[in-house]
């Protein structure tokens, strides 16, 4: 991150909301039906693994969802970065933390906040593949629509769709601000 960083209130003042937060707290519930559906009946719990920073706030509320659903998780996290508080990705990621909890034969539920072009999820999926996992799976607040994502990636859970714009609120960063916004907001180009 470089400073002196751009100011959040400016930012703000270009940007339009594209999800409130009432929207974003329904469309969370609807996913974690979705993703109960798919461990409920398991003798162990899924390893819930947020990739911070961004991942916080959607895996706190998607957690707590999956609890009103009845379903456990256990919780563990990873710290994986390709933008570094700036708004283009760079070619490398770099990993901050990784999972300390074995993953072999252990069911894995990834827990983001974006799937933009898909090169972190691509190369932590990979990752928690090549240590034995038993499958992987990917639930995302949001994907953003272009036809630029990494080849081999989705998501198995999506929350919500957001314009091909750069993106903060609800987790996301601008320069390492707003992570704690209710809502989502777009950046007018
Ligand atoms: O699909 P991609 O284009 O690879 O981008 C998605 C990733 O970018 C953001 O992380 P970032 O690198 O900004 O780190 P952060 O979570 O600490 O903000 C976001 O949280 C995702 O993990
Ligand atoms: N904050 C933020 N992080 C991202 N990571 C990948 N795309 C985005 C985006 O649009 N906004």
């Amino acid at each position: 991150m470089s400073y002196p960083r751009p100011a959040l209130n400016e930012a703000l003042e270009r940007s339009d909301v594209v999800h409130d937060a009432n929207t974003i707290a329904d469309a969370v519930k609807e996913m974690a039906a979705h993703i109960a559906d798919e461990y409920r009946d398991d003798v162990q719990a899924p390893l819930f693994i947020t990739v911070m920073n961004g991942g916080m706030p959607f895996a706190a509320d998607l957690a707590m969802a999956l609890g009103d659903e009845g379903v456990d998780v256990e919780f563990e996290y990873l710290h994986a970065t390709r933008y570094r508080g700036e708004t283009s990705g760079g070619a490398r990621l770099a990993w901050l933390h990784r999972p300390q909890t074995a993953l072999r034969d252990r069911r894995v539920l990834l827990v983001d906040d974006i799937l933009d072009e898909g090169h972190t999820m691509l190369a932590v999926k990979r990752w928690c593949e090549d240590q034995g996992a038993a499958d992987v799976r990917i639930a995302v607040a949001a994907v953003k629509l272009h036809d630029r994502c990494a080849e081999g990636i989705e998501a198995d859970f999506v929350g919500l769709e957001v314009p091909d714009a750069y993106v903060f609120g609800y987790g996301m960063d601008y320069h390492e601000q707003g992570r704690n916004l209710r809502a989502i907001y777009a950046l007018r180009n």
